[in-house]
């Protein structure tokens, strides 16, 4: 079931055309990844959503109740929808307990026991609750911004950066621990983000867009492995790409024959992610590919630059694991895992 449709939404600012004719349905119960260039509109449409802006033109719906529509505008207080930011925001002269409860009636009797569930839920200890907000660590500060904005039981809750000001590890963990609150609450969630693979491992659906328009929406392995575009893949990740001739279920490039999808013929170009690809050892004349010419170290992910024999294309860089690297100066081949997607032409 869909909760939100956002539908042919469009917003300019003076010359600037933030968003252009953007569609997304995002399902209950869903986690939505938005990524993109910085400028590409990401926070417009986030800004949209939660009714902080109006848009030009479409519409936004959410669980059937129109929000915006031409003159139809819900205001942002009563969209029932939850929002944590980069900073958290939360009231620095308020303990965490009235930060938590904010908007709960004072003397409500099951206040305090609201606060508590909701500590509860993001994980955090009971003796932060009489702590005010610089007592507390990003990461915590973070999880009670989670908590308010979960006490107000919102239809969706948006995420605008909430893991950027925490350092690597803590951001993974505090990204995994807010799926699962979200997840156990049953609360939809968009999350705008820097980080592709943040968004890769936190959304079902991830939406790329790029100046103002959304160029793919689908299931994190398929923008990934499926990209529409050039720029998409690279967006994404790292790519390697190359020209190749296709023909029922296989191409044909540098790196030797390559399964695709079937139904691809003629001249296309082919992309592979570097995890895809295996530097073997190889001596033989008829089967060797190239050479490595450099190998750079780096812990767990190394790399391997590989200057193919015979064809003028900048050296394929290879990620690898650090586990019998090969030398500068080897002959190898590369052996492909999976299938090369084809850009186009079908
Ligand atoms: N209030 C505004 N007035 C004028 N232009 C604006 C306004 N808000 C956004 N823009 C412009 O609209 C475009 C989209 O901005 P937006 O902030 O949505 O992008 P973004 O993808 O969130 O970028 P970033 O990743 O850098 O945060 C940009 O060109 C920006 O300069």
């Amino acid at each position: 079931m869909t909760l939100l449709t956002i539908d042919r939404i469009s917003k300019r600012y003076g010359h600037v055309q933030a968003l252009q004719n953007i569609s997304l349905d995002v399902a209950a119960g869903s986690r939505t990844a938005v990524v993109g260039p910085s400028g590409s509109g990401k926070t417009t449409l986030l800004r949209i959503i939660a009714g902080f802006e109006q848009p030009d033109g479409g519409q936004v719906t959410l669980d059937g109740e129109l929000l915006a529509d031409g003159p139809v505008a819900v205001p942002a207080h009563k969209r029932g929808i939850g929002i944590v930011s980069q900073d958290g925001a939360l009231f620095p002269h308020l303990s965490v307990a009235d930060n938590i409860g904010f908007g709960f009636e004072r003397g409500a009797p099951d206040r305090e026991r609201r606060i508590i569930d909701l500590l509860d839920m993001v994980e955090l200890d009971r003796n932060m609750l009489i702590r005010r907000p610089h007592q507390l660590s990003g990461g915590q500060q973070q999880r009670v911004a989670l908590a308010r904005a979960l006490g107000r039981k919102p239809r969706l809750m948006l995420l605008d950066e909430p893991f950027s000001a925490l350092d690597t590890g803590l951001r993974e963990n505090m990204r995994k621990a807010v799926a699962r609150v979200l997840q156990s609450a049953g609360i939809t969630a968009i999350l705008v983000t820097h980080d592709q693979a943040e968004a890769l491992s936190f959304a079902d659906q991830v939406a790329v867009l790029r100046e103002g328009r959304l160029i793919q929406a689908g299931s994190p392995q398929s923008v990934y492995l499926q990209p529409l575009d050039r720029e998409t893949a690279l967006f994404l990740g790292d790519a390697v790409m190359l020209p190749a001739v296709a023909r029922n279920g296989f191409a044909d490039c540098a790196l030797g024959r390559v399964a695709v999808d079937v139904g691809h013929q003629g001249k296309v170009e082919i992309m592979l992610r570097p995890e895809q690809i295996r530097v073997v050892p190889d001596q033989s004349e008829q089967t060797y590919r190239g050479r490595v010419v450099e190998v750079e170290f780096g812990g767990a992910t190394c790399t391997v630059a590989v200057s193919l024999e015979g064809v003028a294309l900048p050296p394929i860089m290879i990620k690898t694991s650090s586990v019998a690297l090969p030398s500068q100066g080897d002959r190898v081949r590369l052996d492909i895992a999976g299938k090369a997607h084809v850009f186009g032409n079908r």
